[in-house]
């Protein structure tokens, strides 16, 4: 049987990596300590803490000490649950005041229609929390595309270089794992979800982009499903 489902990666191959580096990331860092101070009382933004300073080995942060950390993980583009869930939080205030738009290549907004319309369904796996997938296709520059997609998964599925989170995957939408097809920009994620058994195809929109042994596409233009 064919391919039924296609899951994409974000940054990189929906997004523009520009739009993460540039914009999403520094204005959650910038914002970060003052969230934290305003929120600290928020049963969701208390648990964040308390798993920061579990994963830091710092029980005794306070909370600026916590807002540090956390600009680090920024620093270092770490993929951990709390950061990407405050990272969420703190975004939703960016588009809600209209301070930016998600970037999503128009490409994408095409295939993605087109996909719906051959009856496959399109799931988007980030490190960015679900919600953060939710805002950046909601507040899209190409309008709302929520409505096209069939569901996110973000780190609570697993890290996207491992094995587990594509056969979490495999299970949660009920395929089997060659009637999917994952499209990511990262040769690492591709690895991952080939040992998890789904077929894979690469975004290489960068130049210098590192490649492997895998299809390549430059835009989903070139994506044809039969
Ligand atoms: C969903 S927008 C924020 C993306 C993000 O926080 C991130 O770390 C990008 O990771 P990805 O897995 O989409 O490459
Ligand atoms: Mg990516």
């Amino acid at each position: 049987m064919g391919i039924r489902a296609i899951v994409v990666d974000t940054a990189g191959t929906t997004t523009d990596l520009n739009f993460i580096q540039d914009t999403l990331f520094p204005y959650s860092a910038k914002r970060m300590a003052d969230f934290l101070q305003s929120q600290q009382h928020n049963p969701l933004v208390d648990y964040c803490m308390g798993d920061v300073r579990d994963i830091a080995l710092e029980p005794e942060a306070d909370v600026a000490r916590i807002a540090e950390i956390l600009c680090q993980w920024i620093a270092e583009d770490r993929k951990v649950t709390p950061l990407k869930t405050l990272q969420g939080l703190i975004w939703k205030q960016g588009y809600a005041g209209g301070e930016f738009k998600g970037h999503i290549f128009p490409d994408f907004i095409e295939a993605i229609k087109r996909f719906r319309d051959q009856g496959l369904r399109v799931y988007s796996f980030s490190s960015g929390s679900v919600d953060a997938q939710k805002l950046l296709f909601g507040h899209s520059d190409g309008g709302d595309l929520t409505e096209l997609f069939n569901g996110h998964f973000d780190t609570r599925t697993g890290n996207k270089l491992d094995k587990q989170a594509y056969s979490n995957i495999v299970n949660t939408i009920s395929l089997t794992p060659r009637q999917i097809l994952f499209v990511s920009d990262v040769v690492d994620e591709l690895k991952a979800a080939e040992a998890a058994g789904m077929i894979t195809c690469q975004m290489v929109r960068q130049p210098q982009q590192r490649t492997g042994k895998y299809r390549i596409i430059s835009s989903f233009d070139e994506l044809i499903v039969e």
